[in-house]
This record gives structure tokens, C-alpha cells and sequence, in this order.
């Protein structure tokens, strides 16, 4: 009979990142050791820095803020950690999750920061929803998202943003923005460090993680997380991509890992054009416009723009360091758009 890949004892799962048959204890040293390799492997972090993990209750980042909280009494890596969750104002959905994020919160015992789309922007997602309809509400949720979280971060005295983004999320980006033909992105996407110019920066230390195993890590531990779908979400191009990737990765589970991979080995020439940064004249954020993505989409909300009219004005930009702009399109405009923070659709982290 099969043995553990690392001891004696009868294996309960098949790693999904390597096929190897492991018992529990096993596979959850290993999934942690993988994640090490990969913040020691990539450079994410520096001794001594402030991090504020990413929190919104589901799997993912749940799975990250225990896995960072261990790694780095463990290794010593000398980080002080904190978390910041955003509460985009979802009745039934995030008003949920939330309640996984307070128990998180007291199992780990780290600092925590919510911010909310109301009183930071004035409104909630659903106010939102109901003044413009269900298309684009997407493009809405990831510009204010990315924002949201850097200020939290900031709020905490933190330069970087980790994230929950696992390889799964990462292979289907690159697939997406090759798809559509944005290498651009896509190599924005496979960079270890994002949206470094003078802001705040971004990181993913589970890029190289496998969803299945973070889902087995979670349930293995047995860590409260909240698992629905955001109600708002179309899921329509990504839904797609994740299909057929999930598709291909039953004939061979490597394609995870060749495609982040891939991703990472595109060079892009540097484009001539200067980039243009500074400080929106509303927020002061950091923008590579007068105003940055967030503020335009809030004008026209204000003002009772046309949803039309309120997404074209945020396409403007032609060399964009806005580090909210990652989104352009709506995800419910039947795939075609830039997509959201979310990873439902998002094409830029
Ligand atoms: N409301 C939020 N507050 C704080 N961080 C968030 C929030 N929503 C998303 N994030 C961050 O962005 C990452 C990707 O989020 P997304 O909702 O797209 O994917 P997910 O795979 O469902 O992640 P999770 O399981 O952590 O919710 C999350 O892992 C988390 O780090």
C-alpha cells in the first residue's frame, strides 16, 4: 500500500501541486515550506517591514494570515503584521465574511483595520448597484478596492499589500491577457512585486500555491472562512478561462505552474512614453491624471452620470501609473472588459 511521499503513515490526500500521496501532518508542513520557498525564492519581503495582509474572510486570504503568522515567528523574518479588511457594503455577503475575519482576528491576535466604501467613498456597493444596474458594478468594486486597501495599509504604516492571489488566479490572468492580447498587463500581472513606482506595493506570496491545497490547508486546520460567491459577481471571462484551465489541469496538473511560469518569462520592451505621476487634486492619491480612477468614478456617480458615461471617462489614460487603475471595463460587459480587483475578472492585481 501507499506510503506518505515523507513518512511512513497511510496518506489521506494527493498533494495538488506535486501528485505526491501525503498524510495530514505532512501535507500541512509542506504546504507552509512551500510557501517559505517562495517568499524566500521571489524576495518579497525585508526584515523589519510593515505588512498589512489582505483580509476578506474567504479561504484564501484566511489561509494567508495564518500561514504569514507562523512563517514568520518560525523563520524570524522580523515582519510586523497587520490585518486590513474592506467592506464594500454587500448586505448578506461581506457583512458575513466579516464575522470569519473578527474570529480570524482573535485566533491570531494581529492588529486589524476596516475600512468601508461608505465612509470612505460614500457609498455602499449596493447603493451603487441600485443606481446603476448590474453591468460594471465590478469596475466599481476593484478601482475602490485597491484604493481601500492601500489606505488601510497606510493607516497601519505599511508600504505593502499581501494578498490571497494563488497560481490558480494568476495562471488564469496571464491566460486572460494573452487572450486578449495585453501583454502589458500580462507582465504587470507576473511581476513578484506590483505597483512599486513611490506607492504603496503589492505582493502574492501563494502565486505559487496551488488553490486545491490552500482549500485542504484550510479545511485541515479547521479555520472559519466564509465560502460564497460576492452576489454582484458576473463571473463571465474569467469563468470561462477557469474552465478550461481546470479542464486542461486534469490531464496535466503541472499547467498551473508552466503558465505562471510563462507569464514570467515575457519581457516586454519598456514603453518611450514618460510616466506621468502625482496626486489626484481631490484625494491625493497617487494618479497618473488630475484625477485619479476612483475620484472619476465617483463624479459621475455624484453627478448621476450615465453608466455608459461614467466607464468611458475612467479609459482615458493612455500611460497609466494610477495604481488604481487597474480596472477599465465593466466584468458584466460580456468579457470584453479590462475587469475588476476581484478576482472574478480582474486582469491586473
Ligand atoms: N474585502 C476585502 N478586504 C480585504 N482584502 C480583500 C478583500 N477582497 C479581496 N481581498 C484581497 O484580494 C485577494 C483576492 O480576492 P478575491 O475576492 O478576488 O479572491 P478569493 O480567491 O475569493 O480570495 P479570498 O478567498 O481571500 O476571499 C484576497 O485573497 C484578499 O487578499
Amino acid at each position: 500500500m501507499a506510503t506518505c511521499y515523507a513518512c511512513p503513515a497511510t496518506p489521506s490526500i494527493k498533494i495538488a501541486k506535486t501528485s505526491d500521496p501525503a498524510c495530514v501532518p505532512c501535507f500541512l508542513n509542506w504546504f507552509e515550506e512551500d510557501v517559505h520557498a517562495t517568499i524566500t525564492a521571489t524576495k518579497i519581503f525585508s526584515r523589519g517591514e510593515k505588512v498589512a495582509i489582505g483580509v476578506s474572510g474567504g479561504k484564501d486570504s484566511t489561509v494567508l494570515a495564518h500561514t504569514l503568522a507562523i512563517l514568520n515567528q518560525r523563520y524570524d523574518y522580523g515582519l510586523e503584521l497587520f490585518l486590513v479588511c474592506i467592506d464594500e457594503g454587500i448586505a448578506g455577503y461581506r457583512d458575513h465574511s466579516i464575522r470569519e475575519v473578527h474570529k480570524n482576528q482573535s485566533d491570531l491576535q494581529l492588529p486589524l483595520k476596516i475600512l468601508s466604501y461608505k465612509d470612505l467613498y460614500g457609498w455602499t456597493m449596493d447603493e451603487i448597484v441600485a443606481r446603476i444596474g448590474p453591468k460594471n458594478n465590478c469596475t466599481f468594486c476593484g478601482v475602490f478596492r485597491r484604493q481601500a486597501l492601500d489606505r488601510g495599509a497606510e493607516k497601519c504604516g505599511a508600504f505593502k499589500v499581501a494578498t490571497g492571489h494563488n497560481a490558480d488566479d494568476v495562471a488564469e490572468t496571464v491566460l486572460m491577457n494573452l487572450l486578449r492580447g495585453d501583454i502589458a498587463r500580462l507582465q504587470r500581472s507576473s511581476t513578484q512585486v506590483s505597483g512599486s513606482e513611490g506607492g504603496i506595493t503589492r505582493v502574492k506570496p501563494f502565486r505559487y500555491s496551488y488553490q486545491k491545497d490552500v482549500v485542504f490547508y484550510a479545511h485541515f486546520k479547521k479555520l472559519n472562512y466564509f465560502s460564497v460567491e460576492c452576489s454582484y459577481s458576473p463571473n463571465a471571462y474569467r469563468g470561462l478561462v477557469r474552465n478550461h484551465l481546470k479542464a486542461i489541469e486534469r490531464v496535466s496538473p503541472r499547467v498551473i505552474m508552466e503558465i505562471v511560469r510563462s507569464g514570467e518569462a515575457v519581457v516586454v520592451p519598456q514603453s518611450e512614453a514618460p510616466l506621468i505621476r502625482r496626486k489626484c487634486i481631490q484625494c491625493n492619491y497617487t494618479s497618473s491624471q488630475e484625477l485619479c480612477q476612483a475620484c472619476r468614478l465617483l463624479s459621475g456617480l455624484n453627478i448621476g452620470e450615465s453608466t455608459h458615461d461614467i466607464v468611458k471617462s475612467t479609459k482615458k489614460a493612455p500611460v497609466s501609473t494610477d495604481s488604481s487603475a487597474a480596472t477599465s471595463n465593466g466584468c458584466g460587459s460580456g468579457g470584453g472588459g479590462d475587469g475588476c480587483g476581484c478576482n472574478n475578472n480582474s486582469v491586473d492585481f
